[in-house]
């Protein structure tokens, strides 16, 4: 269970560059973002581009330090203990660097030794991750030229290694094709189903469609800031929409609607 309360970040200008001239304003990338993400579903974190969805995961993975706010991954306060934290997360993030050199296999393997697990135990994790992220033909295949889908799943089987309870995933389909997209959708069903695990999932993406396809509750990102939570039905309700789109449209853009009507 990962629980998001008051979050707020702020990105200052490195100040020696700008000693001579006027630097630009501080960005505020999140300003109040707060959500419960509950094991056995998936929450989406959906956002126009640049509403705060990478910053806000990339704090919860422990990779940004916020100025505000908490942060507990199964009870664990991620800035005041993040290393037990991130044992308990799998983090798929926007970059998915992989060894090119190494084989699919040895990427994971590099990643479940660094995660401390010995190397008989590690190759079978390797096997079950294979069989559920249908990417056995690539196993032993080396990364270098691998496609995009290609890459993500080894990606994803890396972060899934260590069998977190949690897993964190910036735009995982991004660069993906049909296939490899409902590949994915799939794998994420039964890594939150019971059989699977029941996994707390916390995606990022700015793709109704998908969030739609996807997502048990969704967590709506507006320049910075949580503005909607809810299922897609609850969602739809509290905009008054029958369609997704128009109600996603109503909530995150509300302030920009406004200023059009004024
Ligand atoms: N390291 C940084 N330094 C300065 N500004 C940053 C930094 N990281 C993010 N930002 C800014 O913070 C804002 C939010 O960025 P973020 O990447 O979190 O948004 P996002 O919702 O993930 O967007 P997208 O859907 O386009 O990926 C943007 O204006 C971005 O330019």
């Amino acid at each position: 269970m990962i629980r998001v309360e008051a979050l707020h970040k702020r990105f200052d200008p490195p100040a020696s560059r700008w000693r001579a001239r006027k630097p630009p304003a501080p960005v505020v990338a999140v300003d109040r973002v707060d959500f419960t993400a509950v094991d056995g579903r998936i929450t989406g974190l959906l956002g126009p581009n640049g509403a705060g969805k990478t910053t806000t995961l990339r704090m919860v993975a422990g990779l940004v330090v916020p100025d505000a706010g908490a942060i507990e991954v199964d009870g664990i306060d991620v800035l005041q203990a993040p290393r037990q934290a991130l044992r308990r997360m799998g983090v798929l993030s926007d970059a998915r660097g992989l060894y090119p050199r190494l084989s699919a296999r040895e990427n994971i393997v590099y990643y479940a030794a660094l995660h401390g697990l010995e190397r008989d135990a590690a190759h079978a994790r390797v096997d079950v991750l294979a069989q559920t992220l249908d990417m056995k033909p690539l196993l032993e295949r080396r990364t270098e030229g691998f496609s995009q889908g290609e890459r993500m799943k080894t990606a994803l089987a890396r972060a899934l290694v260590h069998d977190p309870a949690n897993i964190i995933l910036d735009e995982p389909t991004n660069g993906l094709d049909v296939l490899a997209t409902r590949a994915l959708r799939e794998a994420l069903r039964h890594l939150c189903s019971p059989a699977g695990g029941g996994k707390c999932i916390v995606l990022s993406s700015h793709i109704m469609q998908e969030v739609e396809r996807l997502c048990d509750e969704v967590v709506v990102v507006a320049h910075g800031r949580t503005v909607a939570v809810g299922t897609v039905a609850q969602l739809c309700e509290s905009a008054g929409e029958r369609d997704f789109e128009e109600a996603f449209v109503k909530l995150a853009f509300a302030q920009e609607l406004q200023e059009v009507r004024a």
